[in-house]
């Protein structure tokens, strides 16, 4: 019988074929921190009497909260910049981005590593076929202090995405379709494996990310695409990392992109996923745009292209965040950025933004949000009475023109 993509990596790691339910001691390629979780990061070290072992393989990113919305958070980041100087430790600090795309742009995730953060989303790491996943603060010191970690090899979910998009529709939706299928705990502590064929191949980076970003809305430990189209291109693949064609899978999924329409996640839960068309009408207070999710250069120009030459409707707040300073510096460069203005966007600093409602553009009681990001929970960006609808860039650029939930080619047909 044949190893999964998982089963691969961490085999390859621990020196020794290793199958699903096994426990694995590995290194650890890099190990990522983020400022919220920080403080904690440094306790547990101080407790363990450790400093990183490999300073090198360890980056804390300044994101959830940037710049600084408090005297607290102030001070806890003024320690992380102090403790990283002092430890000889990479600190991406306010502005650069959100860890997930930072790490991505930093190339501190390649194929067959395996990438242990402070954060959920470290899933997204799987869109360069790097076992990407998420520890609490205790783990994560540990990883830091040994270099290696322990892991339970998951089992494996196949999700094969077949056929292209047709015109209008996206990765988010697919991505929203597949979190619907598996159900918000149907992939719980295993690895949801992505195969794109028959056309699927050409998702880019980006398209894979969003993918890869929303298999830990299933519970999955990990979400690994197979490495094909571009990524073959960008990355060198080691051949090792191809899953064999008899690898065992406890469930397989397939769905045909030709066949997809826009999706919308309805509060509270992400798996809640419904066709645009079932919800359009509902009324929109404020729309955000950003996050690990669909911040990057090609969610702004899609978000800009339906916004040219329109207007976000009065009384709605457009935020646009973009996810890294990069991704920020490519949309003034090639003018998304002055399209996005013109409509009436406002635009933030590089990073998580309000997506966590921790600071900008927190939700009152009784107010809806149309969001890019990858959570809908009750409270997620505020008060518990608000409600978030999880879609696309163009969607959610529609629904700011329109002042309702609606889709692009809805708002063309209701202009003509
Ligand atoms: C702050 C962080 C630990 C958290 C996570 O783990 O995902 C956040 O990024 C989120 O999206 O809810
Ligand atoms: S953008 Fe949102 S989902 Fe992504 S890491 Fe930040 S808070 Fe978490």
């Amino acid at each position: 019988m044949g190893l999964t993509l998982a089963e691969k990596i961490l085999s390859h790691k621990a020196g020794r074929e290793a199958r699903a339910e096994e426990l694995v001691v590995v290194e650890v390629d890099q190990v990522m921190v983020v400022d919220s979780i920080a403080g904690s990061f440094f306790r547990r070290l101080e407790y363990l009497e450790a400093t990183p072992r490999y300073p090198e393989r360890v980056s804390i990113v300044i994101d959830h909260v940037a710049p600084a919305a408090n005297l607290e958070v102030a001070k806890a980041q003024k320690e992380i910049r102090e403790w990283g100087h002092k430890h000889g430790i990479r600190v991406f600090d306010v502005g650069r981005g959100v860890c997930h795309q930072v790490l991505i742009e930093e190339g501190l995730a390649q194929p067959g590593w395996i990438v242990v953060g402070s954060d959920s989303h470290s899933t997204t790491y799987g869109a360069v076929g790097a076992f990407g996943t998420g520890m609490g603060a205790t783990d994560i010191a540990l990883a830091a202090a040994s270099g290696r970690t322990w892991l339970r090899v998951p089992e494996s979910v196949k999700v094969a995405f077949r056929g292209r998009l047709p015109q209008g529709v996206t990765a988010k939706d697919a991505a929203l379709e597949m979190v619907r299928l598996l159900t918000a705990e149907g992939a719980t502590y295993m690895a949801v494996e992505i195969h794109l064929t028959e056309g699927a191949e050409a998702l880019g980076r980006g398209e894979r990310m969003t993918l890869a970003n929303l298999t830990v809305e299933a519970g999955a430990k990990a979400g690994l695409v197979v490495p094909s189209g571009e990524i073959l291109d960008l990355y060198r693949v080691p051949e090792w990392l191809y899953p064999d064609p008899d690898a065992r899978y406890v469930r397989e999924v397939e769905i045909d992109l030709s066949r997809l329409t826009p999706r919308v996640s309805v509060p509270f839960y992400v798996d809640n996923v419904h066709e645009v068309a079932e919800v359009w009408g509902k009324r929109v207070d404020q729309v955000f745009i950003g996050t690990c999710t669909n911040g990057r250069l090609e969610d702004l120009r899609a978000a800009a292209e339906v916004l040219k030459g329109r207007k976000v409707a009065p009384g709605v707040r457009l935020l646009v965040i973009p996810a890294s300073s990069q991704v920020l510096e490519e949309a003034a460069r090639d003018g998304t950025l002055l399209t996005l203005l013109e409509a009436g966007a406002t635009i933030g600093t590089p990073g998580c933004g309000p997506c966590m409602g921790r600071h900008m553009g927190v939700l009152a009681p009784g107010e809806v949000c149309v969001s890019t990001s990858n959570r809908n929970f009750r409270g997620r960006m505020g008060a518990p009475e608000a409600e978030i609808y999880l879609a696309s860039p163009r969607v959610a650029a529609a629904s700011a023109v329109a002042g309702y939930l609606t889709t692009p080619e809805e708002l063309e047909g209701s202009h003509a």
